[in-house]
């Protein structure tokens, strides 16, 4: 089977440095006599309709390995586009503010490194598929890291928008929408149903549906998610109050919470195959692999083992 390594480099990512990768790419393709193909996004979504038109030009014997340089959110786009397609592979070359997912599988610089990228096998991920309503039409999208709602998403929407001003990076941007988020403690109002038939109803700091353990750019909010087990983990704060979840967000961020004193009142957590998550009241924002979203009602679905995912191993050198 031929294969080809198709590159897509979102400029918009992190801080730009996805777009320096072209000469290393080119260099690296020469040397080991690759089929390349280097794409810049130009704007959003732009990543998935590239690799949808990919798909439909390709012929049945061609594996192609797809390099989201990016963020979590162009690797989202990547993903809606070959899942369910077979030959397609999915790397993420983390160049954007966060790379949560690729945190899952170790050190995150072996993932920057093109050589052992371009050479790697590849492992089964999971994914977790959300149908919701836009305009009364059902629509169904795929998720690879993480869903936040309530004190984690108000932080991405927050962060977001303080990342456009100059001056501000995007760690920075993060870390400012932690503390204003501190100061409002805005959660969520939201019926959550679990498959048994449990049912939480009411006020909440934050929920979140995870596949992996990361968001925000580190923070290990959901600490037992494994990305290849086919269940997904849901991690719910109930509504506290702003003193109990300062004490608490250290032991959060390293994911340590969850055997912090009191947390078994504050915290459920569960593993699961399915969720269905209501609003009371307005439609609510989420965060979708850090891409925000308004919905009524979300329904949750894990698919077990759907992509092909590259996890570079350190190569042995010679010298
Ligand atoms: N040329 C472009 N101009 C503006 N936006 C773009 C362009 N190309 C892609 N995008 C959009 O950039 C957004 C951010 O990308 P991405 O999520 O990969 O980076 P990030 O937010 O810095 O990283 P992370 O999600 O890991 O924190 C995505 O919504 C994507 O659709």
């Amino acid at each position: 089977m031929n294969r080809k390594h198709v590159f897509l480099l979102n400029p918009a990512a992190g801080q730009g440095q996805a777009i320096g990768m072209r000469e290393q790419i080119e260099n690296i393709s020469q040397r080991l006599s690759l089929d390349t193909e280097i794409y810049e996004t130009k704007e959003e979504l732009d990543a998935q309709v590239f690799t949808s038109q990919l798909i439909k030009n390709n012929d049945v014997d061609t594996k192609i390995r797809l390099y989201a340089c990016g963020g979590d959110g162009t690797a989202n786009e990547i993903l809606n586009a070959i899942i369910g397609h077979d030959n397609m592979e999915l790397a993420v070359i983390p160049m954007g503010t966060g790379n949560d997912f690729v945190r899952n599988f170790g050190d995150v610089e072996l993932f920057r490194n093109l050589e052992y990228q371009m050479t790697a096998d590849t492992v089964k991920t999971d994914v977790i598929r959300y149908t919701w309503k836009r305009q009364g039409f059902s629509c169904s999208r795929y998720c690879i890291n993480m869903f936040n709602i309530g004190f984690d998403c108000n932080v991405v929407e927050m962060a977001g928008k303080l990342k456009k001003k100059p001056l501000i990076s995007g760690s920075m941007a993060y870390l400012a929408g932690v503390a204003a988020m501190l100061v409002k403690m805005k959660g969520a109002d939201l019926k959550v149903e679990f498959e048994d038939g449990k049912v939480f109803d009411g006020k909440m700091l934050l929920i979140a549906i995870a596949n992996g353990c990361f968001c925000g750019g580190g923070v290990k909010g959901v600490p037992k998610a494994l990305t290849d087990d086919g269940f997904m983990d849901i991690s719910l704060i109930r509504k506290c109050s702003r003193r109990r979840f300062i004490q608490l967000f250290p032991k959060y961020a390293k994911g340590e919470h969850l055997n912090a004193k009191g947390a078994d009142k504050l915290i459920i957590y569960r593993k699961a195959k399915t969720l269905k998550i209501t609003a009371n009241g307005e439609p609510f924002t989420f965060s979708t692999d850090g891409e925000l979203t308004k919905a009524k009602e979300i329904e949750f679905e894990i698919v077990p083992g759907a992509v092909d995912f590259v996890v570079p191993q350190q190569i042995e050198s010679n010298k």
